[in-house]
């Protein structure tokens, strides 16, 4: 069989850092920024409607999507960021879903296919090895999508560590960083949806290790 899980926290959480753990251990990962960067590469529909919607400016001079620029526009400005997701949102589900489908196609002969009740309609039989798909999800609780999964874990951090870290691994000011958590869901409507909590506030060995006791469980899961 295998498992959709969800991964998900606010920004500066480490979902990244422990996808990536586990994507080692041997989790077939579908991560959605890496996701939102390709729907909005040169040349796509995605590009093309979000320059509809700002105008040339949201362009750098090579073509590609002003990241930045579009950043400074919809944090703050909750009408406009929701015109753009409404864009970018649609995009993305449907390239991660796609993404997903592919996964499942090359199991084939490696794992028995049977219906199922997740959204794929498709459960690997009892007894085929395990498996595991991570959607790594920043704004899961705020696109009301968790039902999708099996399992959801949420990855959490105090503000000001995540703060803290986005002013020394992201190129983001204080103000940057703060807007952002702003035009998020809180930690507690995080927490709502969760099956796991991860505190990531600590050494990171110590986060992989719990970590990798919610996998060990996910793999052990009979279908
Ligand atoms: C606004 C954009 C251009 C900023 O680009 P930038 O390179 O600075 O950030 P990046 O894409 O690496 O995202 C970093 C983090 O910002 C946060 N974030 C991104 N988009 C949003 C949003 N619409 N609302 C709240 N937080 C967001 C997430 O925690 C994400 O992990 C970009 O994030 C984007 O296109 N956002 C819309 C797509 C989206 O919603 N992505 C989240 C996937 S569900
Ligand atoms: N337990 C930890 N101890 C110290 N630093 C950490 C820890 N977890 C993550 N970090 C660092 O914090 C920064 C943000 O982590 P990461 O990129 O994994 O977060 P994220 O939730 O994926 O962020 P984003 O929402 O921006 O994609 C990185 O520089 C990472 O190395």
């Amino acid at each position: 069989m295998f498992s959709r899980v969800a991964v998900t926290g606010g920004i500066g959480a480490g979902k990244s850092t422990i996808t990536k753990h586990l994507q080692e251990r041997g989790a077939f990962v579908i991560d959605y920024d890496e996701v939102s960067r390709e729907i909005v590469a040169p040349g796509t529909d995605g590009l093309r409607r979000v320059v509809d919607l700002f105008g040339s400016e949201a362009l750098n001079a090579d073509g590609t999507m002003n990241r930045k620029w579009v950043s400074h526009e919809v944090f703050g400005r909750p009408d406009l960021r929701k015109r753009f997701e409404s864009i970018i949102h649609p995009l993305i589900f449907a390239d991660a879903e796609k993404q997903e489908s592919d996964w499942i196609a090359s199991l084939t002969g490696r794992c028995e296919l049977s219906q199922g009740s997740g959204r794929s309609g498709h459960y690997c039989k009892p007894g085929s090895p395990h498996r595991i798909v991570i959607h790594e999800i920043p704004l899961l609780a705020e696109t009301g999508i968790a039902r999708w999964f099996d399992t959801v874990i949420d990855i959490e951090a105090p503000e000001e560590v995540r703060i803290q870290r986005l002013i020394e691994s992201r190129n983001l000011n204080r103000a940057e960083a703060r807007a952002r958590i702003a035009s998020q869901a809180s930690e507690e409507q995080r927490r709502q949806i969760a099956t796991y909590v991860i505190n990531s506030d600590k050494p990171l060995q110590e986060v992989y290790d719990e970590a990798d006791r919610i996998y060990d469980k996910l793999c052990h899961l009979e279908g």
